[in-house]
């Protein structure tokens, strides 16, 4: 897809056509678990967001709570896995981080319902669960992990098996709660640890879209994302 091409997907997205236009970009069986899940339409911010992600554009995305920000990365992430082929072998090749064990499920369980149709694996690291089953999960090869920051640095740093040289996506959902809860030294460790993520670093100038229709109410908020303390 070319920028015109975004654009206009963009723009027949927000004229309130369907997921079909998605077709021939998003590989067939997740567009139809979209249609299991009964969803044909995308919301506001899956709209504004995937025709960048789908380019593999790094994206900040803010929209209110209930508005599909999960299934607008979700839907890029497994699409880019599919599409460079990864296997078990590979590893771990996207990493969801979330601020709470309640919302990593929640994460979970709608990467579970994409993934009806899909062979790529996936496995939830949240603390308070057992770290020996873990650990075992993450030594067979597991594409996508979703985990909350302290047991997922407690992984990276002590968990040999665990395979990420492969990582191509990073998705810190909820940042601006993630550093609210005091987790910014355990973030920073974590990115410190990948690669590709850390060579980049998430400044907000190398990320390429800032999309954001309904932010918060308090602009500050944005000064405590990962990666844009130092501004
Ligand atoms: N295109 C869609 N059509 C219909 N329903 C959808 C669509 N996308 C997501 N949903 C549903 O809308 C609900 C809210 O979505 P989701 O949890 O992704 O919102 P969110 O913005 O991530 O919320 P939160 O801020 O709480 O994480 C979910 O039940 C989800 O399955």
């Amino acid at each position: 897809m070319t920028t015109v091409e975004t654009d206009t997907m963009t723009d027949i997205f927000l004229s309130k056509t369907d997921f079909c236009i998605l077709e021939g970009n998003v590989d067939n069986r997740l567009l139809s678990a979209l249609r299991v899940l009964g969803f044909t339409k995308p919301t506001r911010i899956q709209a504004l967001t995937l025709p960048h992600l789908l380019l593999s554009k790094d994206l900040i995305g803010a929209a209110k709570t209930g508005s599909g920000k999960t299934l607008a990365y979700l839907i890029p992430v497994l699409n880019i896995l599919i599409k460079l082929g990864f296997r078990q072998k590979h590893g771990t090749g996207s990493i969801i981080l979330a601020p709470t064990r309640e919302l990593a499920l929640q994460i979970y369980g709608q990467l579970n319902k994409l993934l009806a149709e899909v062979e790529l694996t996936c496995a939830l690291i949240v603390g308070g669960e057992k770290k020996k089953k873990e650990i075992d999960l993450l030594s067979t090869g597991v594409n996508i992990v979703v985990a909350t920051p302290g047991r997922l640095l407690d992984h990276l740093t002590n968990t040999e098996a665990f395979v990420y040289k492969n990582l191509k996506c990073l998705v810190v959902d909820e940042a601006d709660k993630l550093l609210e809860a005091g987790f910014e030294r355990c973030i920073t460790a974590i990115i410190q640890h990948l690669p590709n993520v850390a060579a980049r670093g998430l400044d907000i100038p190398a990320v390429d879209w800032i999309i954001q229709f309904d932010p918060p109410s308090d602009p500050k908020v944005f000064q405590y994302y990962p990666g844009i303390t130092k501004l």
